[in-house]
C-alpha cells in the first residue's frame, strides 16, 4: 500500500491569507494564530490580504489562487450567528465561494472560517480554548506540501 500525504514543511512555500474585518476581535486573533504557525514552520512567504467581511473571501482568494503565485490560500472569518438573521446565507456563500476557488483554481484555498453562535463561542476557538488559525494553517502546509507530491 502506498501512502501519499503532505508534510508540514515550510521552506520554498508561498502562502496567501485572505482575512475579513468583520468581527475582528476574532479574525484578528486567528490571524496571529496562523503567522505564528507559518513562521514556525519556516514558510519562506506569506501575504495577508485584507477584505470587510467574509462575504468578500471568496473572490479575493480566487484572484490569490489564479495568481498562481501562492502553494496554497488560507481564508479566514468569523461569522457569528448572534445578531444577524442571514447568518446562513453569508455562511453558505462563503462555503461554496471557498470550495469553488479551489476546485476552479487547482490551489488548495482552506476553509479558516468559524461559524459560532456568539462572541464567546468564537473566542473559545480563536484563542482561549485553542486556536483555529494555527489549525487552519496546518491544513494549508499539508495542502501545499501535497500538491507538489501529486504534480
Ligand atoms: O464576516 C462576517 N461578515 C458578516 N457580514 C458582512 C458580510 O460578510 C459582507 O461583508 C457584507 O454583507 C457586505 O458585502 C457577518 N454578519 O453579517 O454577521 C458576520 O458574522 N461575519
Amino acid at each position: 500500500v502506498r501512502v501519499v500525504e503532505g508534510e508540514f514543511m515550510g521552506e520554498n512555500l508561498r502562502i496567501g491569507v485572505v482575512v475579513a474585518r468583520f468581527n475582528d476581535l476574532l479574525t484578528d486573533e486567528l490571524l496571529s494564530g496562523a503567522l505564528d504557525c507559518f513562521e514556525r514552520h519556516g514558510v519562506e512567504r506569506v501575504d495577508v490580504v485584507k477584505v470587510p467581511g467574509s462575504f468578500e473571501i471568496p473572490l479575493a482568494a480566487k484572484k490569490l489562487a489564479e495568481s498562481g503565485k501562492y502553494d496554497a490560500v488560507l481564508a479566514l472569518g468569523a461569522v457569528v450567528r448572534g445578531e444577524t438573521k442571514h447568518f446562513d446565507l453569508v455562511a453558505n456563500e462563503v462555503a461554496k465561494g471557498v470550495a469553488n476557488a479551489s476546485l476552479q483554481t487547482g490551489v488548495p484555498v482552506i476553509f479558516g472560517v468559524i461559524t459560532v453562535e456568539d462572541e464567546l463561542q468564537g473566542l473559545n476557538r480563536a484563542g482561549i480554548k485553542s486556536n483555529k488559525g494555527f489549525e487552519y494553517a496546518m491544513a494549508a502546509l499539508e495542502m501545499a506540501n501535497l500538491m507538489k507530491k501529486l504534480k
